[in-house]
């Protein structure tokens, strides 16, 4: 559903990914490990449009690079970047329908893709009033999964979610992730991580990110190479 093809990106003058070659399939759980600076973000930013991009990425076999940025996230792509961005003023749930105002959902699939938010992670509806301002750390990341989830009925990128989340809201989060893929076999989603162990058990497969390249890898202690 998303493959990379030769492919080469950069910021500015600095080339940060170097020729990517990989394809994942739909309904695969992508594990994207690497140290900091590796490029995950880079990578992630890359498939939003947010780099200067050498090769091809292709979505359902077409490619992405023709699609402009702000249109790809109506393609089905939910993205959650690291910082979260929530606008504090606004409320949790006006946090979470933003994406769908940009993408001008209408308001019959607006409130079919909120019920589903709800369903999966239904303590939003509990605080769906609140101001984004007054949310704790861990619960202002349920809330930007749940925005990437708006339009993410594709494909989800999650960067870096349990970084920082006490152990009890990581268990809630990777529940949450379950109910996901439980609701919807197809859905694909990459997730990275600088420690591997924090996705095992959770993953289907994983890439190993290294300044700047990837290559396929494990998050299985016995093998070396993630
Ligand atoms: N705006 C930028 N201008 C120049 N270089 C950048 C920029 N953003 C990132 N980089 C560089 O690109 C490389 C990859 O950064 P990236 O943020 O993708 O890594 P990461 O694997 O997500 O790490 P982290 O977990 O620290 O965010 C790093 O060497 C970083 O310094």
């Amino acid at each position: 559903m998303l493959e990379f093809r030769n492919v080469t990106a950069s910021i500015g003058i600095i080339e940060i990914l170097r020729d990517l070659n990989f394809r994942i399939e739909p309904a695969e759980t992508l594990a994207l490990i690497g140290r900091n600076g590796a490029g995950k973000t880079t990578l992630l930013r890359t498939v939003m449009g947010f780099t200067k991009v050498r090769g091809d990425i292709l979505f359902d076999g077409k490619p992405l690079t023709s699609v402009a940025p702000p249109k790809r996230p109506g393609l089905g792509i939910g993205y959650s970047p690291e910082d979260r961005r929530l606008f504090s003023a606004f409320t949790v749930e006006e946090n979470i329908l933003l994406p769908a105002d940009a993408a001008r959902l209408g308001a019959a699939e607006t409130k079919r893709r909120l019920d589903k938010v709800y369903d999966i992670l239904p303590e939003l509806k509990e605080m769906a009033g609140r101001p984004a301002g007054n949310v704790s750390g861990g619960q202002g990341k349920m809330v930007a999964l749940a925005r990437a989830l708006m339009l993410g009925k594709r494909l989800v990128m999650l960067d870096e979610p349990f970084q920082g989340l006490a152990p009890a809201l990581a268990l809630r989060y990777a529940d949450a992730l379950r109910a996901l893929r439980d609701s919807d076999r197809s859905i694909t989603l990459i997730i990275t991580e600088s420690n591997p162990s924090l996705l095992r058990g959770f993953a289907s497969r994983t890439l190993v990110i290294e300044r700047g390249e990837v290559s396929e890898g494990s998050l299985d202690p016995e093998r070396k190479s993630a």
